[in-house]
């Protein structure tokens, strides 16, 4: 197996990321793609007491095991399989199981923070930011973190006022300027979504026509 086609896809929390990238997993054949979210290497926290957990700074570059993440990027990229981390933001925790994540033609790797890492850009072969108004992606993550990730409105509220929102704009923001493709909106921005398939279809067929 060659080298695989690694795709990044970032931008602010509720933008749209995973959405453009279960779009982009959708319009490819199955056997050829995964996706690794960069939620699944926060740090496992399971030294801190939950009322310390919750406390913690989820915005910031530290709070992710980069050091695993790359190590894990160059074993699938040397076609070996990982043990990818599940997290479980009720518990602000990993927990003791991973899942099985078998090397594949395309990765996608999406998450707030990818582009903000040196060593993970160097490793991306196409850079994608999805840029999405923060007042859009505020009301997306209230309904969003209430319904899946076991929150109440005062506390989505309380973390992006206080935290979020900062980190978003010293962490997240300045990182557009990496990308090669901006989508505006996200997930159902059509256009933008198949003009990616057809591009990452497009690098798979030549990158198989050399081999
Ligand atoms: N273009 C869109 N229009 C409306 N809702 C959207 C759009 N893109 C995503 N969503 C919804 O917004 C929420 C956050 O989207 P998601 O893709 O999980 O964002 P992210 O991964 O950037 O945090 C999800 O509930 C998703 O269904
Ligand atoms: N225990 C945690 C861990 C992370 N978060 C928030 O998740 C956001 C990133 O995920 P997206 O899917 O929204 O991109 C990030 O903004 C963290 O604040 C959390 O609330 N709790």
């Amino acid at each position: 197996m060659s080298k695989p086609i690694l795709i990044g896809i970032t931008g602010g929390t509720g933008s749209g990321k995973s959405t453009v990238a279960q779009e982009i997993y959708k319009g490819l054949p199955e056997e050829q793609i995964c996706i690794i979210e960069q939620d699944s290497y926060y740090k496992d926290q399971s030294h801190l007491s939950f009322e310390e957990r919750v406390k913690t700074n989820y915005d910031h570059p530290d709070a992710f095991d980069t050091e695993l993440l790359l190590s894990h990027l160059k074993q699938l990229s040397d076609g070996k399989s990982i043990d990818k981390p599940i997290y479980d933001f009720g518990i602000h925790n990993r927990v003791k199981e991973t899942i099985k994540v078998e090397p594949k033609d395309i990765i996608i790797l999406e998450g707030i923070l990818i582009l903000a890492e040196p060593e993970i850009r160097k490793m991306l072969d196409i850079k994608i930011f999805v840029d999405t108004d923060a007042d859009v992606r505020i009301v997306r993550r209230i309904q969003r973190d209430i319904k899946e990730r076991k929150r109440t409105l005062d506390s989505v509220i309380d973390q992006y006022i206080s935290i979020v929102r900062p980190m978003h704009l010293q962490f997240v923001e300045p990182t557009k300027r990496y990308a090669d493709i901006i989508i505006p909106e996200g997930g159902y921005n059509k256009v933008a979504i198949d003009i990616m398939i057809a591009k990452v279809k497009e690098i798979a067929a030549s990158k198989q026509n050399k081999n």
